[in-house]
């Protein structure tokens, strides 16, 4: 449905290049460091940016030299404000308007949409009577009322509080998945890519790393890089590999490798961390550092001697 055809966006010192495609209906979150090039990814599929070199495609259609407002796509982007002086309601209802659809058919989709995401108590206020994520939710709707064929999202979530970007989160994954809209969103957070997208792309120095399912990406990051990107905090040097008793290469060990109670490694534990719902164990295993997370029952205190098991199967070899 979208593709990038070898596309090349260039500014000084940074070169992005890009050949990507998403499936009709299908999420994909375009994940990566600060810098890495996503946001330019987005920018020239809108149509915000000119590549350097290469196409971009909304199905068989070149849409490369077409502005914006011809392509069909709704996007959220965090510098994209909604319009201050309109309500709420006004602010979904305006682009229907201007693209000339009927007040029967507007009024519609803008009572469907506003229900969705909750909206419907703040119909009458202006923006700046909103909170950060009831402004993000107008964004949103306002973005999907036109039924684009593709939706954009930078950061959708970026600015907002935990609580509330777990819920929103939510929220966006429902929305996507009943709209059956073709979405890419850029985040740099791997939980949020995980939770909401079918297939993450990863994006590093302007170059795609890995792509794949959320959990094909997770279990088999292409490097240790990716792998420490996407959380892992096990990623073993081959020194290291071989000094636990594995093989001499890059491992990386998956949650539920490390095993603690019995076994023929011994290891101390450096430090606890109690995050609430799980406990973060910093052990030390013949000078290797290892993290261990779990219910809080089964979690030795800071200091204590424990045995150590890996198990092999979950210990995968990366590249370096
Ligand atoms: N208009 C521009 N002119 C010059 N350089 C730019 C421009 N836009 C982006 N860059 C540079 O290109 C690189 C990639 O920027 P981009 O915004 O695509 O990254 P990003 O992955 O979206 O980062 P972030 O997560 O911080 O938004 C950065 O080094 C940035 O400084």
């Amino acid at each position: 449905m979208l593709a990038w055809r070898d596309v090349v966006v260039r500014y000084p010192g940074f070169e992005l290049r890009l050949d990507l495609e998403v499936a009709r209906g299908e999420t994909l979150a375009l994940l990566g460091p600060s810098g890495s090039g996503k946001s330019s990814a987005l920018r020239v599929a809108a149509g915000l940016e000119r590549p350097a070199a290469g196409r971009v495609f909304f199905g068989e259609r070149d849409v490369t030299d077409l502005p914006p407002e011809r392509r069909g796509v709704g996007f959220v982007f965090q510098d994209y404000a909604l319009f201050p002086h309109l309500t709420v309601e006004r602010n979904v209802t305006f682009g229907l308007e201007e693209r000339g659809w009927e007040r029967d058919r507007i009024r519609r989709r803008v009572g469907e949409l506003l229900a969705k995401m909750g909206l419907e108590a703040h119909a009458r206020k202006k923006p700046e009577q909103l909170s950060g994520g009831e402004r993000q939710r107008v964004a949103l709707a306002r973005a999907l009322a036109p039924e684009p064929a593709v939706l954009l999202l930078d950061e959708p979530l970026g600015a907002l509080d935990l609580r509330l970007r777990e819920r929103l989160l939510l929220e966006l994954r429902r929305v996507l998945s009943d709209e059956k809209v073709t979405a890419v969103f850029v985040t740099h957070d791997q939980t949020e890519a995980f939770v909401t997208a079918g297939r993450v792309a990863i994006v590093k120095d302007g170059r795609l790393v890995q792509q794949g399912a959320p959990e094909q990406v997770f279990e088999r990051p292409a490097d240790a890089w990716t792998a420490r990107f996407l959380g892992h905090k096990n990623v073993l040097e081959p020194r290291q590999a071989a000094r636990l008793g594995l093989a001499e290469r890059w491992t990386v060990l998956l949650p539920g490798a490390l095993g603690l109670g019995a076994g023929p490694l011994e290891a101390r534990v450096r430090e606890r961390l109690f995050y609430g719902p799980r406990v973060g164990v910093w052990l030390e295993a013949r000078g290797v550092r290892l993290y261990w997370e779990g219910p809080e029952a089964g979690a030795p205190p800071e200091g204590a001697r424990v045995r150590l098991t890996i198990d092999p199967a979950r210990a995968v070899e990366v590249r370096p």
